[in-house]
């Protein structure tokens, strides 16, 4: 059980080396973690013994509070808290931070089975969301039991969209595969941007030139070892020379004099998830025009992390093939007809993301809204500047 204390209790804990402080209503014992504060030594020190509350939440996000749980000794008797700890996975309360569907207005885009898949979801990630902001901190590889989690619980696969590969899925909430549509996008709501990059980004925009265009014992093989978290695959197309420009791509595969193997050599850039990919759905030019290529780890393919400015989790690589051997059967389509092949991935990989955006817009309102209303400058809260209330405004 928690222990109980008064002001007058914690008030006497005012020296660095025994220091405590409140935030709404909760005991901080902060002697051990002062001197590795972020924001340093002094800010504490000043409200050792005090209440720390206005001073906290107008510097920290709450996350912060959750994070450092450990320093918690007790509360304060008598007193309750005033600010409400969101629990993960739990619907926000904010103005636009969700779909209003989720916010008691009816829609008529989201039935039964999106609020069964939306509450299942919120469960199974919300156990996971420590993980997630965990793994933002350190290296960033999702680990192997982390995926299989994710595959074992159906979201893997559930996070192409809708389709036939959905037949034999576990989706949570017992949703059935046909009645699976794009509403049922939950994953971006809870995981930082760069994880869900690393997770499921770069394999969601490559998995189906394998559902749509491989040779059926290699869509066998490969669908079931994705779906289920023990192998990871990304789409690399982009190079250094030619991003978005798909035409100009100049890595190249030749086939081999006894037209076994294709022989790949080329560079590609930018590529999600590539760092930890074990196969590389791949953009090459063949002698009449591009082909696309599942090209497994092997030797000859290196990759090199890319450090971006917004997560390691994403996995973000710099891809190097140096005279690769690629079976001709791992050709995806018709040979030298590769960009049907990338703009329908295209279309799919565009509508996915649009979901994924839409949910991170709202992220990003929330956020906003929840530091206007507890950062205090100038004597009062953001929001009370009618500037910021403007901004806000212009956001929705
Ligand atoms: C449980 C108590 C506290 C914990 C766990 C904590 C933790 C942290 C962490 C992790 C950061 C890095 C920035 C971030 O992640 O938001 C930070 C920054 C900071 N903290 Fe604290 N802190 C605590 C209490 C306080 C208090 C009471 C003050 C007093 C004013 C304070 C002042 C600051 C300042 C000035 C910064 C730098 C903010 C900036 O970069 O602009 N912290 N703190």
């Amino acid at each position: 059980m928690s222990k109980s204390f008064t002001r007058e209790e914690v008030a006497r804990h005012a020296a660095e080396e025994d220091l405590w402080i409140i935030i709404d209503s909760a005991v901080y014992d902060m002697s051990r973690f002062i001197d590795l504060h972020p924001g340093g030594v002094f800010p504490i020190l000043e409200l050792a013994g005090k209440d720390a509350t206005d001073a906290f939440y107008g510097l920290h996000r709450q996350e912060v509070l959750i994070k450092y749980d450990r320093y918690k000794i007790g509360t304060i008797a008598n007193e309750k808290p005033q600010i409400e700890i969101r629990q993960p996975g739990a619907i926000s309360k904010v103005p636009y931070a969700e779909s209003s569907a989720w916010m008691g207005f009816k829609s008529p885009y989201f039935t039964e089975s999106h609020f069964k898949f939306r509450a299942a979801v919120r469960e199974i990630m919300g156990g996971l969301e420590a993980d997630f902001r965990e793994l933002e901190q350190t290296d960033g590889k999702p680990s192997d039991e982390l995926m299989q989690k994710l595959g074992a619980a159906g979201l893997l696969a559930c996070n192409v969209g809708p389709g036939p590969h959905l037949r034999g899925i576990n989706i949570p909430g017992g949703v059935k595969a046909d009645e699976f549509d794009y509403f049922h996008e939950e994953f971006a709501r809870v995981v930082p941007r760069g994880v869900d990059d690393g997770v499921i980004g770069g394999f969601v925009i490559s998995i189906p030139t394998i559902l749509n265009f491989a040779k059926p014992h290699l869509r066998e093989k490969i669908v079931p070892e994705v779906f289920s978290g023990k192998k990871r695959i990304c789409l690399a197309i982009s190079e250094p020379g030619a991003g978005s420009d798909v035409a100009n791509l100049r890595t190249n595969a030749k086939l081999s004099a006894d037209g076994s193997h294709y022989i790949v050599n080329g560079t590609k850039k930018w590529i999600t998830g590539g760092r930890f990919a074990h196969y590389f759905s791949t953009a090459v030019r063949t002698d009449k025009g591009l082909s696309m290529l599942l090209i497994e780890r092997s030797e000859g393919l290196e990759t090199k992390a890319i450090r971006t400015s917004y997560s390691p989790s994403a996995g973000t690589a710099y891809v190097t093939f140096e005279n690769v051997k690629v079976p001709v059967e791992n050709l995806l389509g018709v040979e030298n007809q590769g960009f049907k092949v990338i703009l329908s991935n295209f279309n799919h990989e565009r509508l996915v993301m649009l979901m994924g955006a839409s949910y991170a817009g709202r992220i990003a309102v929330e956020e906003c809204f929840k530091w206007a209303n507890q950062r205090k400058v100038f004597g009062k809260r953001l929001i009370d500047q009618p500037v910021i209330r403007n901004k806000l405004a212009g956001m929705d």
